[in-house]
């Protein structure tokens, strides 16, 4: 079932050249913040280039139910009043943050150090995730949550009345938990310290100085430390949200695998936290360029252009990077499927607590898809063919997936026989416009599977 609805079944063919220009939306990670912040600060921020996928869509909705005014003025264009550092009201109704796990946990952390009382749901997907790793930091915060076995939703937090600041290491390299317990620090006195081992997206730290809230980071041995200063009075912000550089990784990989592409893709974010996949696309030999780079609203930004790219070669992909391409790893399975030799993914456990297990996923679909791939608990291996490769001929499971269907849509454009999806429905979640903008570029979708 897809997130809201009927199932979508959806079918990619292998298509002529991918031409032209691909306008892909808003970053959806900078989108959630700039609505949780905004709700946070006294006064009116106004946000262009808002994500509009329902993701963010619950999260405006979220931020409406603690009391802020959440006001859409036109395409992207979105104004919050803010109700101010521990201003947030008890919502009278369930918060169904539907599939989004940026969404529910960045709000648990909003919430936490208030003295309000609020239950959370999500779909099916996301009610299979875990939320220890949020109410396990909140709790030293002050905050109770009570939820399913496993730190299941639906579950109910107890925002804390007098919350105490905290020091936490984050065990797992996660920007959502980082984000949460960041996002109970403001309303905490004192000065709360987050210390991640491994930098992830710092897309929350860099809003949060353009807020006016106090913070420094310090690189020590333990890695990386966040020291926020609590109980800011923050100050609205006028924010442009930067084009997606998880969306932008799409019309990419199928401008790199499909013969006689060449398709640009303007106005995408490359924060060095979030880049990761270009830059080992780049190492397979890919043909991706970056043009008219520059800088946006304080993010790094270029225009990216993909052209086919017949002599790409699988690699090593370092460790170290996951965090910075964490959510490319399903559409990097398929580049790998088209490039030469083993693209091997390691340190990528994480990939089995998202949306659904994407190591599972992607494995399952690609060796339906006639190529040959390997996985461990926290690693897969995918032995390339080179371009035209890949056979084809499958229907493959989504699990409520967005990256999921959208990469195995790409995968039938360049593959030898159709690849369909059981439901393309979660592509709504983050890139509502996907279909129409590939099909644009020339790729030969349809609805319905073989
Ligand atoms: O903070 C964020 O906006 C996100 C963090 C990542 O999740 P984790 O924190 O679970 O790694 C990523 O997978 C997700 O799509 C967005
Ligand atoms: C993992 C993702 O999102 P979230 O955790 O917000 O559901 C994603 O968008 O790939």
């Amino acid at each position: 079932m897809s997130a809201h609805g009927d199932p979508i079944p959806m079918t990619a063919r292998r298509s002529g050249p991918l031409k032209g220009e691909a306008v892909v939306p808003g970053d959806k990670s900078i989108s959630h913040r700039a609505l949780i912040l905004g709700a946070l600060a006294v006064g009116e921020t106004r946000i262009s280039g808002l994500l509009e996928g329902q993701d963010v869509l619950d999260t405006a909705r979220a931020m409406r139910a603690f009391g802020a005014e959440v006001t859409h003025e036109g395409p992207g264009a979105w104004t919050v009043q803010g109700v101010g550092v521990g201003g947030f009201a008890e919502p009278p109704d369930v918060i169904d943050c539907g599939n989004s796990g940026t969404g529910v946990r960045l709000i648990m952390g909003a919430m936490a150090t208030s003295p309000v009382t609020a239950t959370f749901t999500g779909d099916a997907s996301l009610r299979k995730r875990p939320m220890g790793r949020v109410t396990e930091p909140l709790a030293l915060f002050g905050t109770r949550a009570f939820g399913r076995q496993g730190g299941r939703l639906p579950m109910t937090l107890i925002g804390a009345a007098e919350p105490v600041p905290v020091r936490y290491a984050v065990p797992v390299p996660s920007a959502q938990v980082k984000s949460a317990v960041l996002l109970a620090g403001l309303n905490a006195p004192g000065e709360t310290v987050v210390i991640e081992r491994e930098a992830t997206r710092d897309h929350t730290e860099r809003m949060l100085a353009g807020f006016g809230a106090t913070l420094r980071v310090e690189d020590g041995a333990e890695g990386r430390a966040i020291v926020l200063t609590g109980q800011p009075e923050l100050r609205p912000q006028t924010i442009a949200v930067p084009r997606d550089p998880s969306s932008a990784a799409f019309p990419v990989a199928a401008g790199l695998i499909v013969e006689g592409s060449d398709v640009l893709v303007p106005g995408i974010g490359l924060n060095p936290t979030r880049a990761g996949l270009f830059t080992t696309l780049r190492e397979m030999g890919a043909d991706l360029s970056y043009e008219n780079a520059r800088e946006e609203g304080g993010e790094p930004v270029a225009d990216l252009r993909a052209r086919f790219s017949p002599d790409m070669t699988g690699i090593e992909v370092p460790p170290g990077r996951a965090p910075s391409m964490i959510d490319e790893y399903p559409i990097l399975a398929v580049v790998a499927a088209f490039a030469d030799g083993a693209t091997v993914m390691r340190g990528i456990g994480e990939l089995r607590v998202k949306e659904c297990d994407r190591i599972a996923a992607m494995v399952t679909g690609l060796r339906a898809c006639g190529a040959e791939v390997e996985e461990g608990e926290d690693w897969m291996i995918v032995h390339g063919h080179g371009p035209g490769s890949l056979p084809g001929g499958a229907t493959c499971a989504t699990h409520l997936d967005h990256r999921i269907a959208m990469s195995f849509l790409c995968a039938g454009l360049a593959a030898q026989r159709q690849v369909s999806i059981d439901d393309g429905g979660p592509i709504a979640t983050s890139f509502p416009i996907f279909e129409g903008l590939m099909a644009a570029l020339g790729a030969a979708f349809a609805r319905g599977t073989e």
